[in-house]
């Protein structure tokens, strides 16, 4: 027999009483787990992305081994964009490489539209596969504009995002296109995500971070506004999340959007003092992972006992897991998670 649904992680997002402090770990499919390396010496990363079988597996493999109450869909935020007309490639310890960048208006122009249920179809089926096989619920994700803009202009990785911020205040028109644009592929992206199965949604905007708060506003807030008011009228629970993202809280609080995610950096306590009143989840630092366990105990019950402070909370890390990270480490954390918050 199956086991129950468990809807921990769903009730945790509108801020409603759980049995305890739900748990799952953004990266929690990848590279630090033995069985996930095995698969992926097959494959280069798209193509392991273009099997639904592959993708079910690999977003299985963490709820089973570790315990978490919500699965993340196998995929990257760059995924989409391969079918845009973006030449993109994952190279593995670097990261999305691209080889035409945009430079000019024109190169925003050259973007066509996603149409998902022929482009993404083995997404979509592989959220089809996992909704026969999983008892807790299943995330889809995107890319939010800025992050997947950041990667389009920068050609790859960046520390600095100079490119993409030269980019956004020499040429308005073409940004605020290129951002409408990403935003019509995202809305569509995860609208079909949900249709296809998804019960919740996170928007990953990793490098948005790198705005002030009156940039922020002026060219990316718009849009998120749109995409999270499109993703509204299909009821399912939406997380949003960035790395050193703490000065932008309070913009974030204003999106119609359900959880905030925190990284590292900024504390529970610091965030529901600026005002936040919205569900929140992380935000362990991923480096505590590799131990000793005694410290990863200490700090994971800090984070815990601020969480619990008030209902609308979910336990994560301040950002992926890594490769060098023992899967031992993960297991104990998740059952002292449980143990530590039944009620
Ligand atoms: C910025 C970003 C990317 N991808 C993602 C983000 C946002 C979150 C964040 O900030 O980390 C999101 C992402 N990428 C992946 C997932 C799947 C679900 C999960 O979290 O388990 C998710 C949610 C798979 C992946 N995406 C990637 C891997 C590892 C690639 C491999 O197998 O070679 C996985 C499992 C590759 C990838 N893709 C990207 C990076 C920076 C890398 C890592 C490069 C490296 O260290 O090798 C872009």
């Amino acid at each position: 027999m199956s086991k129950p649904f468990n809807d921990a992680f769903l009730k945790a997002c509108r801020k409603e009483q759980t049995p305890h402090v739900p748990v799952w770990y953004m990266r929690q499919a990848g590279r630090y787990q033995p069985e996930y390396r095995e698969i992926r010496k097959k494959y280069t990363f798209f193509e392991m992305s273009e099997i639904p079988e592959v993708c079910a597996e690999v977003t299985r493999l963490p709820v089973e081994q570790l315990g978490v109450d919500a699965a993340i869909l196998f995929a990257d935020i760059m995924t989409p964009l391969q079918h845009i007309g973006v030449d993109v490639e994952i190279r593995s310890g670097v990261g999305p490489v691209i080889d035409n960048p945009i430079r000019s208006e024109k190169d925003v122009e050259r973007l066509t539209e996603i149409d998902p249920e022929t482009h993404v179809a083995t997404t979509l089926e592989a959220i089809r596969i996992l909704n026969q096989q999983l008892s807790v619920p299943l995330i889809g994700f995107a890319g939010a504009p800025f992050t997947l803009a950041s990667y389009m202009i920068e050609g790859g990785p960046s520390k600095n995002y100079h490119k993409t911020k030269a980019f956004m205040y020499a040429e308005p028109v073409a940004w605020k296109a290129l951002m409408e644009k990403l935003g019509a592929m995202t809305i569509s992206y995860l609208k079909a995500q949900v249709k296809a199965g998804a019960h919740a949604i996170q928007v990953f905007d990793s490098w948005v971070g790198a705005l002030n708060e009156q940039d922020y506003q002026l060219y990316v807030a718009p849009i998120m506004h749109k995409i999270f008011q499109a993703l509204k009228e299909m009821g399912v629970p939406t997380i949003y999340f960035g790395i050193g993202t703490g000065h932008l809280l309070t913009e974030w609080n204003k999106l119609p959007v359900d959880v905030l995610g925190l990284d590292w950096r900024t504390s529970i306590t610091q965030a529901r003092a600026k005002g936040i009143d919205k569900a929140l989840q992380g935000n362990l630092d991923p480096s505590l992972l590799i131990g000793p366990w005694e410290v990863i105990q200490e700090r994971a019950k800090a984070i815990l006992d601020q969480g619990m402070a008030q209902p609308g909370y979910i336990f994560n890390l301040g950002h992926g897991i890594f490769p060098d990270v023992p899967v031992e480490n993960l297991q104990k954390l998740t059952a002292f998670i449980h143990e530590y918050t039944k009620r």
